[in-house]
């Protein structure tokens, strides 16, 4: 059976993604990293007035035409004061972020000046040029200007930009993601292990990823290997209007084996749009709609689950958030090791990019069991070997960090 390359599962994802209808208003302050579901218009100018870069003096520069001049300062403005107005002959103190006053044009460095009984001594107009050091009235924005579009991410700089404009609540996207996770062999982390049992991880891992990566909406709920209890599970979450999810995101069960239900459920109580991957770690994963609910199900194996979360979950979320771009640029970097068979599936290796007789290189860990997270926790990303490729030392191979990952 050939399996589905990552690409075209990624633009059906995308095509397939919707608006979510959720949407919240918040206070700039409880920002997030949510995705803005509307423009956002400056109210003011930004800077709403001429004002100065450093602090010195600020002056006409035609005033600057005799060398060796020494002219008056009856007038001192700092940043919060009303502007005055400089006449002729005459220079003003100021400071920085201070209105420049009417009449002056240029703003030198006090050390560019020498300050002394309320008179300045000037350097040469040669020296200086017309209108320096003014930052000019609505450089950063001007009044009813779109600084931001519904679709960008709420960064801690959109935070920041927004409120320089005058605005304090936003309208954002908060999808409530419900989480399940499944499997009659997982324990929480804080029982007594049983035999045969394991911890869940993935649980905990899928709900940072998704708070990190902007939707803090988030639910868990864990799924025995029974068809009737999980299809019991999710009519509920979908008929209770408290709980319904506007997104669905399983671990586990998806694969061939007889206790894998997931997909069998999803087939039966919802629509299963496609099914395994050409993609390591990660090929079970499994797409469709329940109630018209997308529906993510992912692999049960922990590392699977953060390829296939950063890789082709969190960009469906963004694009369902209006976000243009719903993947970063990759970096193009040497491989410092080998890679001698060639997979049948596009592989992503944990990898970490380091130093190399200063170069950066990739670096990857010797073991890439989609089993295990500590060589997650030891890489700083992601990087890709396409299918039927080998990697030989030096080959250049594109590399995610996960850094730019989870920030979009
Ligand atoms: N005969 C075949 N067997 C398997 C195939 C295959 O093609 N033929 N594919 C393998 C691949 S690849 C993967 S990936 C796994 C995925 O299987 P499932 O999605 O059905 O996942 P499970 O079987 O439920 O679990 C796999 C693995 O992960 C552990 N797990 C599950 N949930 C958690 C959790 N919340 N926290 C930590 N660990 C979890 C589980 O115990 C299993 O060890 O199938 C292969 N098999
Ligand atoms: O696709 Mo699975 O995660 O390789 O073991």
């Amino acid at each position: 059976m050939s399996l589905m390359p990552v690409e075209d599962a990624l633009a059906r994802l995308l095509d397939s993604a919707a608006p979510f209808a959720r949407v919240q208003e918040i206070a700039l302050n409880q920002a997030r990293g949510q995705y803005l579901a509307q423009d956002v218009v400056s109210r003011v100018d930004v800077p709403a007035f001429d004002n100065a870069a450093v602090d010195g003096v600020a002056l006409r520069y035609a005033d600057l035409d005799e060398p060796g001049l020494t002219l008056p300062m009856p007038l001192r403005v700092a940043a919060g004061d009303p502007p005055g107005t400089l006449m002729p002959g005459q220079v003003a103190r100021i400071f920085t972020g201070a209105p420049v006053p009417a009449g002056a044009d240029t703003v030198l460095m006090q050390e560019d000046c020498e300050i002394a009984d309320g008179r300045v001594r000037l350097p040469a107009q040669a020296s200086v040029s017309d209108g320096q050091n003014i930052r000019p009235a609505g450089q950063d924005a001007r009044l009813d200007e779109v600084v931001m579009r519904a679709g960008q991410r709420l960064t801690p700089q959109a935070a920041g930009l927004i409120a320089s404009v005058g605005v304090s609540r936003v309208r954002v996207y908060a999808p409530r993601v419900l989480v399940l996770t499944s499997g009659d062999e997982l324990q929480a982390p804080d029982e007594t292990p049983l035999p045969g049992k394991i911890y869940d991880s993935n649980g905990p891992q899928l709900e940072q990823l998704l708070i990190q990566s902007g939707f803090a909406e988030v639910r868990r709920e864990h799924l025995p290997d029974d068809p009737a209890i999980i299809h019991a599970s999710l009519t509920r979450a979908l008929t209770d209007p408290q709980q319904r999810p506007d997104v669905i995101i399983s671990t586990g069960g998806v694969s061939v084996g007889e206790e894998d239900h997931l997909r069998a459920v999803l087939e039966q109580q919802g629509k299963l749009d496609f099914w395994r991957l050409a993609i390591k770690p990660g090929k079970p994963f499994t797409y469709g709609s329940v109630d018209g609910i997308p529906f993510f199900g992912l692999p049960g194996n922990p590392s699977a689950v953060l390829v296939c979360y950063l890789m082709l979950v969190l960009p469906t979320l963004r694009r369902c958030c209006g976000a243009e771009k719903v993947l970063p640029e990759p970096f193009l970097l040497p491989a410092d090791f080998s890679v001698k068979k060639a997979g049948k599936r596009q592989e992503y290796l944990r990898v970490r990019c380091v130093q190399k007789d200063g170069n950066l290189v990739l670096e990857k860990h010797p073991n890439q069991s989609s089993g295990m997270l500590s060589s997650a926790v030891w890489a700083d990303g992601l990087a890709v070997v396409p299918v039927g490729e080998v990697v030989k030392d030096g080959y250049s191979l594109d590399y995610f960090p996960f850094s730019a990952l989870i920030d979009g």
